[in-house]
């Protein structure tokens, strides 16, 4: 990059206590753009654990009067907020786009979902409510309320860098509680945009807290902080389970993790439509969506039926610039993604499957500025083959021959991941007994694995996640309140007559 063009990159500084803070460590580093890697996105602080020991402090400090502000208040804040990034829509799509590498179309529906996310947060903030119960002791009053936790860390992955940031700190805070904020390191740009709009929002000073900076030097020091109360984390099951080693035992965990998810092709099925479903599910995002779809499982009836289209259908996919409308398909969002998909090429064809689509690097012309890799599709797997267990998390499809819809079922659970999983049938004893025996955390039909809706409860099962408590929706709430029961005696009342 020449020495201009260097200096030209922007540094972009920590929210900390309501003020844009420098790293104490004095270092930063770049956060460049996977479609053309010579494009340097952005300068962020390489925080180090000072940096989070003083924005857990701004974060305890704040918490002492957040908690207590007026719902209607906080209401209004985070519907300021949200008014703010639809200002920026397009702006802020652009530079999802371009630090993240998905198409401009989905890196538009991502800021247009995160607006509708604090929306609906702001308004469900108005309904936190406790109970009142029936006493047996008419003196007593018995009822529980819901109180904020206190200092919640938030830790997220860059494929989803905004909405998923989003839907844990809208409930978080319209709960009273307060937020230090660690973005993954390879999208840092959205999440200062999006601290950008809650500290122009207003937002009181140390209730919204942005530290950037590594796993090591940051996310460890903010997961293992005593005065954290709750860690919310999204990302790889590895990561995963080194924090849940590193948070203490009064922090409260919510961890939304890895998938495998299945797409079951029945013998019943609409094979155009079911590959339409396997494409979208599989590839669109670049794959890289823990609710990708990541393995089919097709009915030896249509096995072969459904293969040759889709590997007909794979081949047309576009794959370029996410700022090229005519593309279907962006980069890998950074190196190691690609490096980890090529590894998982190689392991597919050494274990014995059949690479009937795609699987190289793309390049010439623009594709050798970036991460471009062609979809693609294995055949002949048998469950138990690595690319069939692991996750991948990139256009890989792997397809599976099956005998019945039993043994579907089967392999669709043979794994240790339930996030999503997704049937395609015209047969509603099948779908029923699909819904019903799916170890998943999310089911669908005749649907892509990949999509929920702000309202619903998100969240895996096995490996994919800690089955406590949910994302999204009302459910998302509860993760951030505590409950507490009191018993309220009324105290005699003296009359000073009879009547
Ligand atoms: N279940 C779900 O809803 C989703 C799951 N995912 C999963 O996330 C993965 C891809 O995202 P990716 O960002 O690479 O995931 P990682 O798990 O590598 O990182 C996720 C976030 O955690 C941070 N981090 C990693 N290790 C630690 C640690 N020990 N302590 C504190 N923070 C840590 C990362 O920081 P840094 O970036 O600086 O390394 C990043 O901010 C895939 O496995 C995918 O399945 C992704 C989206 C949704
Ligand atoms: C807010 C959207 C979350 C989707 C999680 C995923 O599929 O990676």
């Amino acid at each position: 990059m020449t020495v201009k063009a260097r200096l030209a990159v922007e540094t972009y500084r920590n929210l900390v206590n309501g003020e844009w803070t420098e790293s104490l460590g004095g270092e930063t580093f770049d956060s460049v753009n996977p479609a053309d890697t010579e494009d340097v996105v952005g300068r962020f602080q390489a925080s180090v654990p000072e940096d989070v020991e003083r924005a857990v402090a701004a974060a305890e400090r704040a918490f002492r009067t957040w908690k207590d502000v007026p719902p209607s208040r906080k209401a209004a804040l985070m519907f300021k907020a949200a008014d703010l990034l639809e200002a920026r829509l397009e702006t802020l799509a652009a530079e999802l786009t371009r630090e993240e590498g998905k198409t401009l179309l989905n890196s538009m529906a991502e800021v247009k979902r995160s607006v509708q996310t604090l929306r609906y947060y702001a308004s469900e903030g108005m309904n936190v409510a406790g109970a009142t119960l029936p006493s047996d002791d008419p003196a007593t009053f018995v009822y529980t309320k819901k109180e904020p936790l206190g200092v919640v860390a938030v830790i997220t992955p860059w494929n989803f860098p905004l909405s998923i940031p989003v839907r844990k700190i809208a409930p978080a805070l319209v709960t009273g509680n307060t937020v230090v904020f660690k973005p993954a390191s390879d999208t840092p740009l959205v999440a200062y945009r999006l601290a950008e709009a809650i500290h122009e929002a207003g937002f009181p000073p140390g209730v919204f807290n942005l530290v950037t900076g590594s796993a090591s030097q940051a996310g460890k020091p903010l997961t293992s902080h005593q005065a954290v109360k709750a860690v919310t984390f999204t990302g790889s099951t590895a990561a995963g389970e080194q924090i849940q080693r590193t948070v203490s035992l009064s922090t409260r965990t919510q961890f939304e993790l890895g998938g495998k998810n299945p797409l079951i092709v029945l013998d019943d099925a609409d094979i155009d439509f079911a590959v339409e479903l396997a494409v979208k599910g599989g590839f669109e995002l670049t794959g890289q969506a823990c609710t990708g779809t990541s393995r089919v499982i097709v009915m030896e009836a249509v096995h072969d039926a459904f293969v040759e289209k889709l590997i007909e259908r794979t081949r047309t996919l576009t794959v370029g610039s996410g700022f090229d409308s005519a593309s279907e398909i962006g980069p890998l969002a950074n190196r190691s993604q690609l490096d980890n998909v090529l590894s998982y090429i190689r392991i597919g064809q050494d274990e014995g499957a059949d690479l009937a689509a795609g699987g190289e690097r793309l390049t010439g012309g623009d594709y050798d500025r970036g991460y471009y890799v062609r979809p693609a599709v294995f055949t002949g797997v048998n469950p138990k083959m690595r690319i069939a267990q692991e996750e991948i998390f990139g256009p890989v499809i792997s397809v599976i021959k099956v005998k019945c819809f039993n043994k579907a079922l089967k392999v669709a659970n043979g794994v240790q991941y339930g996030l999503s999983a997704s049937i395609c049938t015209a047969s509603p004893e099948r779908i029923q007994y699909f819904i019903d025996h799916m170890d998943s955390g999310l089911v669908k039909v005749n649907a892509p694995t990949t999509g929920n809706a702000v309202n619903a409860p998100f969240g895996g099962l096995k490996m994919s996640g800690t089955g406590t408590y949910r994302e999204a929706g009302r459910a998302a709430l509860d993760f951030y309140l505590r409950e507490k029961t009191v018993y309220q005696q009324a105290r005699p009342i003296k009359f000073c007559c009879s009547l």
